[in-house]
């Protein structure tokens, strides 16, 4: 399905001190925010259902004569793997920083599960004095949990991790896949409901990162988290996700939200089907700036259903 993700609200106007740099915590169903969007779109269909992340009328500049987001508006529901195509400088990892509260919203809200975000940067940067146990377990203990008890739930988790007897070696004795997925490890641990990873297979070979991909599939299908995942490739999107958000014009407005659907469980294999190879020529040209205007874009309306 494609739509855009920003749609007219019918009151605009914010509540003194409700909109302009506050972030807060999202508090699933029953918000008006969740109902005004869905009544903006009435044959919208949600697989999941309760909002985990909503964007509303957010906008921020770093510099005044160069916005990056201008009232852009859009919303993850509980459990979905999203993806956020964009060319590069649009402003991604910026939306990143925002979402996790290392930036403020200079306009607009974001509504977020406070304390329950998982922020997985581009490179892993672990710490290079911690062993994979202590990187796994830092943001528990950041979180408050005691030192002892956050390396006993990491410990839990290594093999599920592929990490099965290396809780006790250095960063610099892994491998790029094996770093990734305690950085992983960590975010998922740290976040729970919300995880925001952001290009984290780009720096890794071809083979390394079909098997990561695979691996974080079967991952995110036990877990269900709610995933929001930067990427410059469209393969790994099409594998990877429920939805796509792309954007192609700056300042970002306005995202194509595009629906990939089922077959799921997904493999290789399913990117060579000719459903995925149509998608993923439409996603291609939404890409490529000033190409399309969103008005234009004729997007296979079913996914792949
Ligand atoms: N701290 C900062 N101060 C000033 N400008 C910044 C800062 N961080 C990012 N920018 C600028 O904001 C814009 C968006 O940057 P951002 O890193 O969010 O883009 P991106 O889409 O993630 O890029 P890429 O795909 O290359 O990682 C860029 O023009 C960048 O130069």
């Amino acid at each position: 399905m494609s739509r855009q993700a920003a749609p007219e609200r019918g009151n605009p106007s914010p509540e003194p001190g409700e909109l302009n740099g506050n972030r807060s915590e999202f508090n699933g169903t029953g918000s008006n925010l969740h109902s005004q969007t869905h009544q903006s779109h009435p044959g919208e269909r949600h697989a999941f259902g309760t909002p985990c992340l909503a964007v509303k009328d957010l906008g921020y500049a770093f510099a005044a004569d160069k916005p990056i987001f201008s009232k852009l508006s859009f919303e993850l529901q509980e459990g979905e793997f999203v993806s956020l195509l964009a060319p590069s400088g649009m402003g991604k990892t910026t939306l990143f920083r925002l979402i996790a509260g290392l930036l403020k919203p200079q306009a607009g809200e974001i509504h977020a599960p406070e304390g329950q975000i998982g922020y997985m940067p581009q490179r892993d940067c672990l710490m290079p004095w911690r062993t994979v146990l202590d990187n796994a377990a830092v943001g528990l203990e950041i979180g408050g949990m005691s030192k002892r008890e956050a390396r006993r739930r990491a410990l839990e988790l290594l093999p599920e991790f592929g990490l099965e007897g290396t809780g006790r070696r250095m960063p610099h004795e892994l491998s790029g896949g094996m770093r990734q997925r305690v950085s992983f490890m960590r975010s998922l641990l740290a976040g729970g409901r919300l995880l925001l990873l952001d290009e984290p297979f780009s720096a890794l070979d071809a083979m390394t990162r079909i098997s990561m991909q695979e691996w974080l599939l079967q991952i995110w299908e036990k877990h269900r988290t709610t995933i929001l995942f930067i990427t410059h490739d469209v393969d790994e999107a099409l594998l990877l996700s429920d939805r796509l958000l792309i954007a192609s014009h700056a300042p970002v407005s306005r995202l194509h939200d595009v629906e990939v659907g089922r077959p799921r469980p997904r493999s290789y294999e399913t990117l060579l089907t000719p459903p995925f190879i149509g998608l993923k020529q439409q996603v291609l040209e939404l890409l490529r700036p000033g190409q399309r205007p969103l008005e234009a874009a004729s997007m296979n309306k079913g996914g792949l259903e």
